[in-house]
């Protein structure tokens, strides 16, 4: 896999590998999450930090963005204590100050804003500290918005309307993103089934009246919606998928591109990831690195409906997936650096 830079180093303090991959810089400096994660092996954690990357490219360039794609990724080989977190993250701001803005760093799997704010202690290239210290907090809500948006794009084509109502919605993850996606479907007044490995997360979603369902059973559920919301390599050469519609704010869903074929052959219409997932770093860019304000940032969320309509829309006309009309605008933007929403990325606000 092509990548433009990619930096692997040792942590001095923790002894904890830690590394940063810059996949494209060609729209602005990269952006991505921070993922603090156990691996079998450090070339596991590479793989996924490669593969993570190239997803964050095609994300911002989707989402009209002038940022690229990176990743950064924590190679643990086991859960630390409170004192390694903060040694290894200390380690991995040292990593991202080394490449002096060239990568952004925000939360992902395993982080949050108080982690950005250690993080923060060693370089000023983070996004989404807690707001009390400047930054955006958490982005799962404004991810909750976009893929609302995305899906209800997506529900025109397969149900010839956007209305939720009666509809049967399955989230795989109840975490940040999957319950409020729960709460705002049910508020709707769709029929949500949640699932989740974790027993406590299921036992929050039972509380909130929802039904839960075993994870083994996700793909086959009768729904009208599969929303997956936990991890990636959901779905694999093959797959069987009951629900028509399958859209949700996991990363790299697919293990592997040709799946989408796959998807679109069985008749399941699936809104590429890194479209249904832009919200996030959508509004948290345009927040902190564009100074707007919270509605602006929303508004900008909002049109991923349009964005997505645009690609749902040309792969009917072209008879294609709607992974590969994603792609093409994905590949206009980074080869013409077509029309950037704003004059050059700005330093972000976190910086300052
Ligand atoms: N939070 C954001 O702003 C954001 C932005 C873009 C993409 N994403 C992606 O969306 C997904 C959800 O994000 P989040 O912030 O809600 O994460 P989270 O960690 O809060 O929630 C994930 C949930 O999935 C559950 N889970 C893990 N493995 C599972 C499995 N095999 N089956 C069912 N449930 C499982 C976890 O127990 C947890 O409750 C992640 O893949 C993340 O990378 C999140």
């Amino acid at each position: 896999m092509s990548v433009q830079e990619l930096v692997v180093r040792r942590g001095r303090r923790s002894g904890v590998t830690t590394m940063v991959a810059v996949h494209s810089s060609a729209l602005g400096p990269a952006v991505g999450g921070c993922r603090f994660k156990v691996y079998p092996r450090v070339h596991d954690a590479i793989d996924d930090v490669l593969r993570l990357s190239a997803a964050m490219t095609r994300k911002c360039a989707v989402a009209g963005l002038d940022f690229g794609g990176g990743k950064s990724v924590v190679a643990l080989d086991s859960v630390p204590t409170p004192e390694q977190r903060r040694a290894i993250l200390l380690d991995h701001g040292d990593l991202i100050a080394s490449l002096d803005g060239a990568y952004r760093a925000g939360p992902d799997v395993g982080t949050g804003p108080e982690d950005m704010l250690v993080l923060r202690e060693r370089t000023p290239h983070v996004f989404c500290v807690p707001e009390e210290h400047g930054g955006t907090g958490s982005s799962s809500g404004p991810t909750a918005v976009g893929v609302l948006a995305a899906l209800r794009a997506g529900a025109r084509s397969v149900f010839g309307g956007d209305e939720m109502n009666g509809r049967r919605v399955v989230i795989s993850g109840y975490g940040s993103v999957g319950a409020q996606l729960a709460a705002a479907l049910a508020g709707q007044g769709a029929e949500v089934i949640v699932s989740d490995v974790d027993e406590r997360r299921l036992a929050a979603a039972e509380e909130r009246g929802l039904r839960k369902v075993g994870t083994e059973q996700v793909l086959a559920i009768e729904a009208d919606v599969l929303i997956p919301a936990a991890v990636g390599g959901v779905f694999g050469p093959g797959a069987e998928v009951a629900a028509p519609l399958v859209v949700g704010p996991a990363n790299n869903q697919l293990t592997d591109d040709a799946v989408a074929d796959d998807l679109a052959a069985r008749g399941v219409l699936w809104i590429p990831d890194f479209v249904a997932s832009a919200g996030g770093v959508v509004y948290t860019l345009g927040r902190e690195a564009e100074n707007l304000t919270h509605d602006q940032a929303l508004g900008r969320v909002a049109a991923l409906e349009q964005t997505t309509q645009r690609i749902l829309d040309a792969a009917s006309a072209n008879g294609t997936t709607p992974l590969a009309e994603a792609d093409a605008l994905a590949e206009a933007r980074l080869t013409s650096g077509a029309e950037p929403r704003t004059p050059s990325p700005r330093e972000p606000r976190t910086a300052a």
